[in-house]
């Protein structure tokens, strides 16, 4: 992956970047910034559940990388003061990896498995009577002394999380009771988040200077630090002592992220469809492998911002380019299009 890749990528890809963040935690409800709908439902749901002594329902949490699913979770067990234990699902490889995890949980305690959409079929298996009667049942010994032990848990509560909520199975979803669909965030709330971020760093930064951050981030937090991060060095070595909105403009211009968030790859993605197929509709394998992407990438990481912005449109027979994005692009929209 390359660098400007990792930029806006959303995806948390290395050590260092996930201390930073570790740093940059909110660490109860009221600090956490925007998904207000999602805030208000679980303080209710947090508040009933301490009044009646009981571990809070199982909660589902989906959304494109980087909005905050982590940090969410971590607050969740931090209002309900319980312990967390966090893994992800490729980690858990066989059930004997789930049953330690679980082995492990005192009363009320949170599991919270990121990536939940990519557990091994037999673990998903095994955490539908965990969540639903915290038990399990397990194959101790093999060939003829194998024989079946029922283990029962402490109450628990599950926190999955998910880029691709439509990849979970029927049975595992219906086992969460609480089900909130992250959004990206708004302008003024990731103004917010950035003047956070620039506390915690003691760097300045001026209104307009985060104000245009906010603009380039995609709607994602953790796009929006990693930018602050960036751009905090370009004011340092300008002799700045405090960030400004030229500085912001230039520092991002260099670095490619555009006046909408948008990177290479999505101009190359537009551009692609626009000059090869006269705007769509194209399928998302084939749009991929024009542009040198995996099919995957693409639908978690490059689509759903584009769609959120109106760049393009989902159609039954694939995607279309929408007469927004050739404005965006400076590219006459066909008459076709224009009219629609
Ligand atoms: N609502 C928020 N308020 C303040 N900071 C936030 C908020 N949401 C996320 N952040 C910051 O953004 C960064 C990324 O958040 P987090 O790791 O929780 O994302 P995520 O959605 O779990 O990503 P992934 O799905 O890739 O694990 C963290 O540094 C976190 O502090």
């Amino acid at each position: 992956m390359d660098d400007d890749q990792h930029l806006l990528s959303g995806e948390n890809v290395d050590g260092q970047e996930r201390a930073i963040e570790t740093s940059l935690r909110p660490q109860h409800l009221n600090e956490y910034i925007g998904q207000t709908n999602i805030k208000h439902e679980l303080t209710v749901y947090i508040q009933a559940a301490k009044a009646r002594s009981e571990s809070l329902d199982h909660v589902l949490l989906y959304g494109p990388p980087g909005l905050g699913k982590t940090t969410l979770a971590m607050v969740i067990a931090n209002e309900m003061q319980v312990n967390i234990r966090t893994t992800s699902g490729p980690a858990i490889e066989k059930p004997g990896d789930l049953v330690a995890l679980l082995n492990e949980l005192e009363p009320g305690d949170v599991l919270f498995i990121d990536e939940i959409h990519r557990l091994p079929k037999i673990v998903e298996e095994m955490l539908y009577s965990a969540m639903e009667d915290f038990f399990v049942d397990i194959v101790v010994g093999q060939g003829p002394t194998a024989h079946p032990v029922h283990f029962p848990l402490p109450p628990f509560t599950l926190i999955g999380a998910t880029t691709r909520a439509g990849l979970l199975s029927a049975p595992l979803r219906d086992r969460f009771g609480i089900v909130e669909h992250m959004d990206y965030y708004k302008v003024d709330e990731l103004e917010q988040i950035v003047f956070r971020t620039a506390s915690i760093f003691q760097t300045r930064i001026e209104e307009a200077g985060a104000h245009e951050l906010a603009l380039r981030s995609r709607g994602t937090p953790r796009i929006a630090n990693r930018l602050l991060k960036r751009v905090r060095d370009f004011a340092q070595v300008d002799g700045r002592d405090s960030i400004d909105q030229a500085v912001v403009v230039s520092a991002l211009n260099l670095l490619r992220v555009d006046n909408q968030g948008l990177d290479e790859i999505d101009i190359k993605l537009l551009k692609t469809m626009i000059k090869f197929y006269r705007g769509g509709p194209v399928g998302l394998n084939t749009l991929a492998a024009n542009i040198g992407e995996e099919a995957e990438t693409v639908a978690e990481m490059y689509e759903p911002y584009l769609l959120q912005i109106g760049f393009i449109n989902r159609t039954p027979r694939g995607r279309v380019v929408t007469p927004a994005a050739y404005q965006h692009l400076g590219i006459e929209v066909p008459k076709e299009k224009g009219e629609k």
